[in-house]
């Protein structure tokens, strides 16, 4: 096992401030000159060709090139400015803790072995109050109408330390298929390049219960379980605004055919986000491992 370096980063991760203590080069965003670039654009949810989000015309007036892509939501302003500076205060009055790649975080949930796939309290007890008004709002959203929020994390990411965070898929042994950010403090982009690595996050996992909502976001009623795009080398980097004060939902496709990342480079001031997590189906009542769920279920309902 890798022992994490003084500023948390280990292995391939690194930060500013390990990369200028040991001479360590980062490795550049890999961009095959061959693969495309698009944007999606969060008023028609339609990819337009472009790299930043000022490379495309303002909704309506889009020019050029558009795909469809489903698998993503963007509530545009879904905080106010009151309630992104009374979060803001309320979560820098917790002390931080130092995570990978230059970022700090607030962690609220069960305890997790992604590898071994066990499940444990630990101690956790709930979500702190300040935070309950976010959690409060899912339920104006509708594809959150049945969001039961079992992790929530606070992370952080400031230029000074050359924060981002690679590409990855989140887990989906234990995460549910609906991954939630509010986004605070300032404007990023996620980048979305297509997953290769199909034996990794335990991906395979997602056989063993049904998808929670339809490609296009309707609730899923077939119980039928999300089915993997094969062919994947034509597809093109996807770059997803995340404006302050919007949540993002990422489902379906975006969820699990594609690896998400924050680049050190789309993060040009502090950046606080929150991300929220559900349990997949199998740990959700009626599901097959629901006794060993239960608990940390009755937990999450606290706010403290
Ligand atoms: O910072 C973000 O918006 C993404 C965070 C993320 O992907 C994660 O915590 O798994
Ligand atoms: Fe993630």
């Amino acid at each position: 096992m890798d022992k994490p370096r003084e500023c948390g980063c280990k292995g391939c991760r690194t930060c500013l401030v390990c990369e200028k203590l040991y001479g360590i080069i980062p490795k550049p965003f890999f961009f095959n000159s061959t693969q495309k670039s698009y944007v999606f654009c969060p008023y028609c949810n339609k990819l337009w060709k472009g790299w930043n989000l000022g490379d495309i015309q303002k909704h309506p007036y889009h020019i050029g090139e558009h795909i469809p892509f489903n698998g993503i939501y963007i509530k545009l302003d879904f905080l106010n400015k009151e309630e992104e500076e009374f979060l803001l205060e309320n979560i820098d009055s917790v002390a931080w803790d130092s995570s990978q790649s230059g970022r700090r975080k607030q962690n609220y949930g069960p305890k997790c072995n992604f590898k071994k796939r066990k499940l444990q309290l630990g101690n956790f007890k709930g979500f702190p109050k300040f935070s309950q008004l976010v959690q409060d709002k899912f339920r104006n959203i509708p594809i959150l109408e049945d969001f039961r929020t079992i992790e929530q994390c606070s992370l952080e990411y400031d230029p000074i330390r050359g924060a981002s965070i690679d590409p990855h898929v989140d887990d989906c042994w234990i995460w549910g298929e609906r991954i939630v950010t509010v986004n605070l403090l300032a404007d990023s982009i996620l980048t979305l390049t297509p997953n290769f690595k199909n034996e990794h996050y335990n991906l395979h996992c997602v056989h063993n219960y049904p998808s929670v909502l339809t490609n296009t976001g309707e609730k899923n009623t077939s119980g039928s379980s999300f089915k993997f795009s094969e062919d994947r080398n034509s597809w093109p980097v996807v770059r997803i605004p995340m404006p302050r004060r919007s949540l993002l939902v990422m489902f379906g496709s975006p969820r699990y055919d594609w690896e998400h990342q924050v680049l050190r480079e789309d993060i040009t001031s502090r950046r606080v986000c929150l991300a929220y997590r559900e349990f997949t189906p199998s740990y959700l009542p009626g599901g097959s491992h629901y006794s060993e769920g239960r608990k940390i279920m009755e937990m999450a309902k606290n706010f403290f």
